[in-house]
C-alpha cells in the first residue's frame, strides 16, 4: 500500500494485458477482462435496485449534461467489497483515498457530455467538494457489459475511443507530469443507441475520503 491516491504507469503496465494509449498528452491505460462475467452480473444487479437519477457537480442549467441514472454502492455488498480488492490489488492506491464506487446505468439516448473528472480550483464548487480530500487524482472506470449500438467513451483531444465491452477497465491521471489538472482528459459517455449500458466509475483524491 503507498498510503497515498497515487498510481503511475510503471505500476500499472506491470500489470499483465494492460495497455497504455500511445499519446504523450494523457496517461491513459486500457485492460480487458478485468472484471469477471459473474462479478459483472452481481453489480449490475445492485445496480438496477438502487438506482436514481444522476446528479453533478458544476452542472449549471444543463440538466441534459448527465442523463444517466447513478448509483452509490454500499462497500457492505462482498461484490462491491471483491471489485474494491481488485482495484486496490491492480492500483496500490490506498482505499482510504477512494470515493464510494458509483454505478451508472443509461438507456437508449442517454449520456454523459463532454467533461473533466476534476473539479474547477476556484470553481463554484470547489471548496463544497475539495475542501477535505483535496483534488481528484486518478479515474477508474469499469464496463460492465456490451451494449448493443452506442455507449463509446470518446476522448476527443487524443482522437481515442473506447467501446464498452464487459470487464473492461479504463485508468487515467487526472493530472499532468506537473501535478496540475490536465485538460487532454476531457471524455463524453455518448449516447447509447440501442440497449443499456452499465458503468461502475471509481475516483480517487489527493487526501483521505475520510468516511
Ligand atoms: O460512461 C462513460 O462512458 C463515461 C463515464 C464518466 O465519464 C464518469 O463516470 O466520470
Ligand atoms: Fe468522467
Amino acid at each position: 500500500m503507498t498510503g497515498s491516491g497515487e498510481s503511475s504507469a510503471e505500476r500499472l503496465l506491470a500489470e499483465d494485458g494492460m495497455q497504455r494509449v500511445p499519446s504523450p498528452k494523457v496517461e491513459l491505460f486500457q485492460l480487458r477482462d478485468f472484471v469477471p462475467p459473474e462479478l459483472c452480473a452481481e453489480l449490475i444487479a445492485l445496480i438496477e435496485t438502487d438506482r436514481r437519477p444522476s446528479t453533478l457537480a458544476d452542472a449549471g442549467d444543463d440538466h441534459y449534461f448527465r442523463t444517466s441514472e447513478t448509483c452509490d454502492l454500499s462497500a457492505d455488498e462482498p461484490a462491491v467489497q471483491a471489485l474494491e480488492n481488485k482495484l486496490h490489488a491492480l492500483t496500490r492506491i490506498d482505499p482510504a483515498h477512494g470515493e464510494p464506487l458509483q454505478g451508472q446505468r443509461y438507456d437508449v439516448g442517454q449520456e454523459f457530455k463532454p467533461h473533466c473528472d476534476y473539479f474547477n480550483p476556484g470553481g463554484q464548487d470547489w471548496e463544497k467538494y475539495c475542501s477535505v480530500a483535496g483534488q481528484r487524482t486518478w479515474t477508474f472506470m469499469i464496463y460492465l457489459n456490451d451494449v448493443e449500438a452506442g455507449g463509446a467513451t470518446r476522448f476527443k483531444a487524443i482522437g481515442k475511443t473506447f467501446q464498452p465491452e464487459a470487464g473492461k477497465l479504463l485508468g487515467w491521471n487526472n493530472r499532468r507530469p506537473d501535478g496540475r489538472e490536465n485538460p487532454n482528459t476531457i471524455h463524453h459517455g455518448m449516447k447509447v443507441r440501442k440497449g443499456v449500458k452499465y458503468v461502475i466509475t471509481k475516483w480517487y483524491r489527493e487526501k483521505e475520503w475520510g468516511w
